[in-house]
């Protein structure tokens, strides 16, 4: 097995232009953490109609290679980790990752906060060293496969990803523009155990033929509702900013997967109950353990 080598990043990083050195380190990751081009498109397997878990099982050591898309809000994490879990592949957030780097207080953390606290992204240079840490740790457990969120954000980044693995699907989760701000504003952490939440109730009514949309909160468990906190990057001036940089530079992403065939639209119809059965028919999957809570 090839061990990443911190000294060698470094050596390489300092070597050689950035963008060489970004590829250099997710193909080197991706050779060995990712086992990729072992066959077979789960994409096209879920566009045909195909079950891409059957699929799964007679691709031996390769995972589905999937990406979220969508504004900030739009809920990506909630889908992203829900199909991760039904998968068994990592959820890897890149907003995570650098969250984690925020609260480690490591030498990068004072470099981040203005520039995520401002609701900027960070240079790709970054991004993708932690995210090649992320994947070298996934390696060490044994982890194949992943479902991407918030990364790629720009048509660099996509670019570079695209270099060095192939993207098997990219979902690309579609909220209506009332609920967006509304969503991000309720959006609550748990800061002990990190639970994501929601107190936002969206209640659109129905007009001029528009039909309306409800969607109800996403509360914490009793355990988590005094440890509350908002992510300073949650505030209604950042939002709008993070929103605007979504439009220019990630928009351009859902065209650059569109044109490969590998983009598909969900729009999301609701809250929770109501989309997830729906995403999981667009997908061609079924989630047994649902089904049984449901007739409980
Ligand atoms: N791929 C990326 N490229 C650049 N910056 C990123 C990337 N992913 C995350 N970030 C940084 O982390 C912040 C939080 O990301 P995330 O949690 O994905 O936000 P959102 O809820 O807006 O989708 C971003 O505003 C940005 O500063």
């Amino acid at each position: 097995m090839a061990v990443f080598n911190r000294c060698l990043r470094t050596r390489v990083l300092a070597a050689v232009t950035p963008t060489t050195a970004f590829a250099y380190v997710i193909r080197t990751l991706s050779a060995s953490c990712l086992r990729m081009n072992l066959g077979g498109d789960l994409k096209s397997a879920s566009v045909l109609g195909q079950n891409p878990l059957h699929l799964k099982r007679e691709l031996s050591g390769r995972n589905v290679q999937w990406v979220f898309l969508g504004c900030p809000g739009v809920g990506k994490g909630t889908y992203a980790s829900r199909l991760s879990n039904l998968l068994g592949v990592p959820h890897i957030a890149t907003g995570d990752l650098v969250r984690d780097e925020l609260s480690s207080s490591g030498p990068l953390a004072s470099q981040l906060k203005d520039i995520v606290n401002q609701g900027k992204l960070v240079s790709d240079e970054i991004i993708i060293n932690l995210l090649s840490k992320r994947l070298e740790a996934g390696e060490a457990k044994g982890e194949s496969g992943f479902i991407l969120d918030g990364f790629p954000r720009t048509i660099r980044q996509a670019e570079i990803l695209g270099g060095v693995t192939d993207i098997d699907l990219v979902i690309n989760l579609k909220l209506r523009q009332e609920a967006l701000l509304a969503k991000c504003l309720g959006r609550r952490i748990c800061s002990e155990c990190g639970g994501n939440y929601n107190v936002a109730t969206i209640d659109i009514k129905g007009e001029n033929g528009n039909p309306g949309m409800y969607m109800a909160p996403l509360l914490p468990p009793p355990q988590c509702a005094s440890k509350l906190i908002t992510r300073a990057d949650d505030k209604l001036e950042v939002v709008k900013e993070r929103l605007r940089i979504y439009n220019e530079m990630t928009q351009p992403v859902e065209e650059f997967y569109r044109s490969r065939g590998k983009l598909l639209e969900f729009d999301l119809p609701g809250g929770i109950p109501e989309s997830w059965p729906k995403l999981l028919q667009a997908l061609n999957l079924e989630d047994h353990e649902n089904k049984r809570s449901a007739a409980a």
